[in-house]
């Protein structure tokens, strides 16, 4: 297995140092990296770049099986990559549902045999997503896939009784539930988010209760069984204040937040681009200020990245026509070096936190969001902060090309990944992943 050593990177922006990659460890550290290469080692020039443990997402649409029109688990996990993941988190909405052990092991196995990331199947909640009876949680945790995530993205578990006994259940493997929180009732026919813009514009509109309601009731049966809630895509700053709160009592609760809802806003939607139309809605200039306050003050654990790939043919329509949702593994690295490094309070130990360390911590991927020292898992990521890209869809490694940045500069650019040793992007390049 090839060598690497890394000279003069900047572990999670500290001072420089050598890193010395090989047999899918970090080798060494510091002069002993140096004196331990040997002469084959390939030596990257790591002067200026940040390296990170290895990005973990919990929150991935690879559309396979059933859309691989617009994804597939190898073109999604070629998009991590590209984006800095060594490790992504598959919802379930794909078809067929990922609700049984035998389709949970078929995407574990998908993405084992591309090899550009791992990946780790959530589990559906209910079957078929249906909202009616509990899958078989039991037997996706003990699967080859070994589920910990458990969701019905999409649809939110609306009833309480069974969102109660999912609860209970996943505590037998210390699992965690994730809700997509959209009280279904109070957003029928929703377009975008309900304020001021929706009424001017004459869309219908998702208010912020239809979230906060869901959340608030989530939090109190998480309480009361002891067991495990994770929040998903958390938009309005009442759902901010009420994570808040829960925290406060000591209720397990985790919460993420996408980079869409970190710098996007809907005064986006006056322009009638579907690529806007996301679930859920961008929200008001004063709820990503909220949004930003949480995930600077912990409120927020993690950034997820909720990418979620659409035909062109489900975004080149009218806005009420089009399907909900964005592309976002290969931006969110550098909203998040724009919206809470460079324009925030954050240092990169944060950046590494919120995108590596707890997403892993929270999925229960132990072998990922580990430090750099070595003996640990060679899964890192290296970043030029200096660099500057405007987003082009069509450059991009996702198959699909709804990507809410497009045309947009942004700070920071990932050039290697590297998973357990073997580099997966190379100098900005995609390799030949190892089978
Ligand atoms: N976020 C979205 O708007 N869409 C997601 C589903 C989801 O995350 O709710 C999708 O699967 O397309
Ligand atoms: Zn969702
Ligand atoms: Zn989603």
């Amino acid at each position: 297995m090839t060598r690497y050593l890394l000279r003069s990177v900047a572990p999670l922006g500290a001072e420089r140092t050598d890193l010395l990659l090989g047999d899918g460890v970090i080798l060494a550290v510091g002069a002993d990296a140096r004196e331990a290469a040997g002469r084959d080692a390939v030596v990257v020039d790591g002067d200026g770049l940040v390296a990170l443990p290895g990005l973990v997402d919990l929150h991935t649409h690879l559309r396979e099986p059933g859309r691989e029109d617009t994804e597939t688990v190898r073109s999604g996990t070629r998009a991590a990559a590209a984006g800095g993941f060594t490790a992504v988190h598959a919802m379930a909405n794909t078809d067929p549902v990922a609700d049984t052990a035998g389709v949970v092991e078929q995407v574990w196995r998908l993405g084992r045999d591309a090899g550009y990331a791992d990946v780790r199947p959530v589990g559906a909640v209910t079957i078929g997503l249906a909202g009616e009876r509990l899958a078989e949680l039991g037997a996706m945790a003990t699967s080859a896939a070994r589920v910990r995530v458990f969701s019905d993205d999409g649809k939110c578990v609306w009833d309480p009784v069974l969102m109660r006994r999912a609860l209970e259940y996943t505590r037998a493997f210390d699992g965690v539930v994730a809700q997509h929180a959209q009280e279904p009732r109070l957003t029928q026919g929703s377009q975008m988010h309900e304020g001021a813009v929706s009424a001017e514009i004459g869309l219908a509109g998702w208010p912020a209760v239809a979230e906060e309601a869901i959340i608030a009731r989530d939090v109190l049966l998480a309480e009361h069984v002891g067991g495990r809630l994770h929040v998903q895509h958390l938009s309005t700053a009442g759902s901010v204040e009420i994570v808040r709160w829960a925290k406060a009592r000591g209720i397990r609760v985790t919460a993420e937040a996408t980079p869409h809802h970190l710098l996007l806003t809907d005064e986006l939607a006056r322009t009638y681009d579907p690529v806007f139309k996301v679930n859920p809605p961008l929200r008001t200039a004063e709820d990503v200020e909220a949004v930003r306050a949480g995930l600077a003050d912990g409120t927020i654990d993690v950034v997820a990245t909720d990418h979620a790939p659409h035909a062109a043919q489900d975004k080149d329509c009218e806005w009420s026509a089009a399907a909900f949702g964005m592309t976002g593994l290969e931006t969110a690295l550098s909203v998040v070096q724009h919206v809470m490094v460079d324009d925030g309070p954050f240092g990169w130990a944060d950046v590494a936190r919120v995108l590596s360390v707890t997403p892993a911590a929270i999925g229960g991927v132990t072998d990922h969001g580990r430090p750099l020292e070595a003996g640990e898992p060679a899964s890192l990521v290296l970043v030029d902060p200096a660099a500057r890209t405007v987003v082009d869809p069509a450059a991009q490694a996702t198959a699909s090309r709804n990507s809410p940045f497009a045309g947009r500069e942004l700070p920071g650019a990932v050039r290697w990944t590297f998973l357990r040793g073997h580099a997966t992007l190379a100098d900005g390049v995609l390799t030949e992943a190892d089978r």
